[in-house]
């Protein structure tokens, strides 16, 4: 991802790529990886060597330096765009708390997709209708976090407009330990990890003699820049940190 985000930034008039940050990489400067060959951009390895005049910081890293990295930007006055999953409850607490503090705009996005974006929308639309719900997310074998941050942001979504329910019998029993999946406020979430796959997700609902199913899919991680790019463009405009691409929509 932050590959794809470098050359989003690189291809678009509008924005000045000025760094690179990876704290494992051994390279000085973004040109010397072929992929990047003819650019001259700085590369950092460590947050306290980074001088820079950035406005917005991209964050695709992974769950366990998202946090700092956060508040380096905004203790700089850079408003972070996050997309990076993984991160507690309590940390993003923090982070708003000192965005507002700092009175610097920041997102933090579960999903940049659109496609991801309008399922979350819609799941929570049904879920006025059909409470009992599972939901599907199908990732790469890579990803490191699960579930993933957008089927915990659509569960979210879901349990704010339907009562309070444990779905499913209270007597059922598991024969293999982990077969009905992880519980969200009494709904299941199951994640699928496969080589060839991207990032989908699904949701399905039920309701006496009928069901819905909803589903997305990524098919490649330039699906995810469309989002990137509305929010780089837009959040210098804000002094808050928001959660969700659909504030800036
Ligand atoms: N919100 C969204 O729309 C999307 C979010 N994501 C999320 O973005 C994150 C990254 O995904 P993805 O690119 O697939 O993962 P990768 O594992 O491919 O990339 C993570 C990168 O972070 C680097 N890294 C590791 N440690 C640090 C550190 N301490 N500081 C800075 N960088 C570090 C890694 O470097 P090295 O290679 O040297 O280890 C690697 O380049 C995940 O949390 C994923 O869930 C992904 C897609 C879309
Ligand atoms: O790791 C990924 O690939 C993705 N991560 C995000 C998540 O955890 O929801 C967004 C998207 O699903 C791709």
């Amino acid at each position: 991802m932050g590959s794809t985000a470098a050359q989003m930034v690189i291809d678009n008039a509008d924005f000045d790529l000025v760094g690179v940050y990876d704290a494992r990489s051994k390279d000085q400067n973004l040109g010397e990886d072929a992929r990047f060959s003819g650019q001259d951009v700085p590369a950092f390895h460590d947050l306290t060597a980074i001088k820079t005049d950035a406005t917005v910081w991209i964050d695709f890293t992974i769950p366990t330096a998202v946090y700092e990295n956060a508040k380096f930007a905004l203790n700089n006055g850079i408003s972070p765009v996050i997309g990076t999953t993984g991160m507690t409850d309590e940390q993003v607490a923090d982070l708003q708390k000192l965005a507002k503090a700092k009175q610097v705009g920041g997102l933090i996005a579960p999903n940049f997709g659109i496609s991801a974006v309008l399922l979350m929308q819609f799941a929570q639309q049904a879920a006025k209708y059909f409470p009992d719900a599972e939901i599907i997310e199908m990732h790469h074998d890579d990803k490191i976090d699960s579930p993933s941050g957008t089927a915990i942001s659509t569960a979210r979504k879901i349990a704010e407009v339907r009562k309070p329910k444990q779905q499913g019998n209270p007597d059922a029993t598991e024969t293999l330990p982990g077969a009905r999946g992880a519980e969200y406020e009494g709904m299941r979430i199951h994640a699928v990890r496969l080589p060839g796959l991207v990032a989908h997700e699904e949701v399905m609902f039920g309701g006496p003699g009928e069901g819905l199913t909803i589903r997305q899919d990524s098919f490649d991680r330039i699906s995810f820049m469309t989002g990137v790019k509305v929010a780089v463009g837009k959040i210098n405009q804000y002094h808050e940190l928001m959660i969700g691409l659909e504030n800036l929509l």
